[in-house]
């Protein structure tokens, strides 16, 4: 097991902004969710007026399980040049909100020594259907990547991490992991993932129900290891490190809420400290949003992965602490309240 000392929410700082937001002109409750996830983001930050400065971290690798995709892996590469260069969705949405946006080669199947990425060592995953997906080697060096991820933007004055992913294949193992972790059926969780057609889910069903029938983990490091993938496995990392710096961290779709969900499982305490951006519309991802507990910020049928689910939501994490913040009191006003 990993060595975790985890920060629980702040809740004096919770209490000072639930105050605030019931002196702010308007009638209590007004803003709705924004006012929850002001009190929230000052919990996790351990500011009762937090301000959002935030870093979108993209893990990137390849799979071995092969004929589960409407895409071949190569895009993975592609995709990863292509944010970098500012053109792919997350490359936009991070801009447009600030966002600083950082890329991790944790296992393509390509060479990047041309781009600008954080570096693993990883190759691509194994096929999780004959093998194990990962070495345990290998997890606790993705784990590893990405706690330094966070260590790294705590000590730069970062307060928000935004996780995502990409990965030709990976809504496999992350369904393989939805349905460990909470029981489900392959033929119930598997999606469409970049868009299989409906006879294209039935096989994917059959190869994650292969996978789970080969490997039995019997903990969450196990999991990663046997049906995980690099950029699971980095993902989990962040989120555990988010919540050993003291950092809000918001999940995106599936993959990434799959990875937040070992991270919880690894290290219960966690779990408050995380935000789901929103829903995807793979069913493995409303299962694991159950499972974890967690309603999602927006509901807008992205199925994109590469944080930009998650980046979404983080405008509107925006907007509540620059109300929470910027709003005057009722006494301020001079308003009746
Ligand atoms: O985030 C999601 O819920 C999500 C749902 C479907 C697809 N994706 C993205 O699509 C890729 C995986 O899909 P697939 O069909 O190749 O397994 C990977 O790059 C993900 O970022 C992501
Ligand atoms: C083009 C493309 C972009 C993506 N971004 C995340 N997953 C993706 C999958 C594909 C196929």
């Amino acid at each position: 097991m990993i060595d975790l000392a985890l920060r629980p929410l702040d809740t004096a700082a919770m209490d000072a902004a639930r105050a605030r937001q019931g002196q702010l002109v308007k009638p209590p409750g007004s803003l709705g969710r924004l006012e929850e996830l002001a009190i929230w983001l000052a919990g996790a930050t351990g500011d009762a007026r937090p301000t959002v400065n935030a870093r979108v971290v993209v893990a990137a690798a390849d799979h071995g399980v092969s004929g589960v995709s409407a895409y071949p892996r190569e895009v993975t590469a592609q995709m990863l040049a292509t944010f970098l260069a500012g053109g792919g969705a997350v490359s936009v949405l991070a801009r447009e909100t600030g966002a600083e946006l950082v890329c991790v080669d944790a296992g393509v199947d390509a060479d990047t020594s041309a781009l600008d990425v954080v570096r693993t060592g990883l190759s691509p995953s194994g096929d999780l259907t004959t093998q194990d997906a990962l070495t345990e080697r290998d997890v606790t060096t993705a784990i590893d990547t990405g706690r330094d991820l966070a260590a790294q933007a705590a000590q730069d004055g970062i307060t928000v991490l935004v996780g995502g992913e990409m990965g030709i294949g990976n809504t496999t193992p992350a369904t393989c992991l939805a349905c460990w972790l909470t029981g489900g059926a392959p033929e119930e969780l598997a999606g469409p993932g970049t868009g299989l057609d409906p006879e294209g889910v039935k096989h994917k069903a059959d190869v994650i129900a292969r996978a789970l029938a080969l490997h039995r983990p019997s903990d969450p490091l196990e999991a990663l290891s046997t049906i995980g993938g690099g950029e699971i496995a980095v993902l989990t990392g962040l989120a555990l490190g988010a919540g050993e710096h003291g950092l809000a961290y918001i999940c995106d779709g599936l993959i990434a809420t799959a990875a937040a969900a070992i991270a919880v499982a690894i290290a219960p305490d966690l779990r408050p400290r995380l935000l789901a951006g929103h829903r995807s519309p793979e069913p493995a991802h409303t299962r694991l949003l159950e499972h974890l507990q967690l309603e999602p910020v927006l509901e807008l049928q992205m199925r994109l992965g590469e944080a930009s689910g998650a980046v979404a939501a983080l405008a509107i994490l925006r907007l509540a602490a620059a109300t929470h913040d910027g709003m005057l009191t009722f006494a301020e006003a001079g308003v009746s309240g």
